[in-house]
């Protein structure tokens, strides 16, 4: 069989991670796990976990460190049998080395974004809470202005993506990052690519994983998920 492929996605709220991650979902088969999401999925069926995160989101905090690597552990042990993406974990060093643990990583794509254009990006980011469709009132507005393509249901901003909370939340985001960021540049694994436009950057992005990407996983992978 051939090895399994391992990889994160890295970059500060805005930056696209969410984005790129389903276009390499699309593209190369792999599966795309979203801390986000799966914290969301957790609140919404009132897990353990879920109830506890809940209390730390509201507030505009982290979840800490063992709720996190509590809750994200077993579902990559669901995975083992398939190659993933990593998106929004780990958030922090403490999480990056009990991941380490866990398994050894392929590659990490760190996107980094100008400031501006975050703020730019976030002030116009709508989502669709049930099922967290992301949309962007420029650069992918949905078909009916302020209702969800699929669902047709209302859309909503997050409080933490108004301009008032935007640049705290930025700035904190990249305190907590730089030591993640500096442990994967030391291991030889990051791939940094800066740009204002994720449009410019996927080309980069497929071109790498393409070659670090067996053909033929690709295409197994494609198989299971289709
Ligand atoms: N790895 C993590 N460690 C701690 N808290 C986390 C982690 N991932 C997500 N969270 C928490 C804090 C976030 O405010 C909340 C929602 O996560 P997420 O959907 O990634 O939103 P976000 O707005 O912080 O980032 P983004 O805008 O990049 O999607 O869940
Ligand atoms: N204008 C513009 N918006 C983008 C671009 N790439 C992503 N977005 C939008 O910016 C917002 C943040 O992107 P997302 O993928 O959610 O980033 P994440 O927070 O890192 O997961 C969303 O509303 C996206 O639709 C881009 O190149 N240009």
């Amino acid at each position: 069989m051939s090895k399994l492929f391992r990889a994160v996605i890295l970059g500060p709220p805005g930056s696209g991670k969410g984005t790129i991650s389903e276009r390499v979902a699309s593209s190369f088969g792999l599966q795309h796990l979203s801390s986000g999401d799966f914290l969301r999925e957790n609140i919404a069926a009132k897990t353990e976990a879920g109830v506890l995160a809940k209390t730390y989101i509201e507030k505009g905090a982290l979840v800490p460190d063992h709720v996190m690597t509590r809750l994200m552990l077993p579902r990559l042990e669901e995975m083992t049998r398939h190659s993933w993406l990593l998106d929004g974990f780990p958030r922090t060093l403490a999480q990056a080395e009990v991941l380490n643990s866990a398994c050894e990583l392929d590659v990490v794509i760190s996107l980094n974004i100008p400031l501006e254009t975050l703020k730019e990006r976030l002030r116009h980011r709508w989502i669709h809470p049930a099922s967290g469709r992301v949309y962007n009132m420029c650069f992918n507005p949905p078909r009916v202005q302020g209702v969800d393509d699929i669902s047709g249901e209302p859309l909503i901003q997050h409080e933490d993506d108004k301009p008032e909370a935007l640049v705290a939340r930025l700035r904190h985001y990249k305190d907590v990052a730089k030591p993640v960021i500096d442990l994967y540049r030391a291991k030889g694994i990051l791939h940094m690519f800066s740009d204002t436009e994720t449009d410019r950057i996927w080309p980069y992005v497929s071109s790498l994983l393409s070659t670090k990407i067996p053909t033929d996983l690709a295409d197994a992978q494609r198989a299971t998920t289709h």
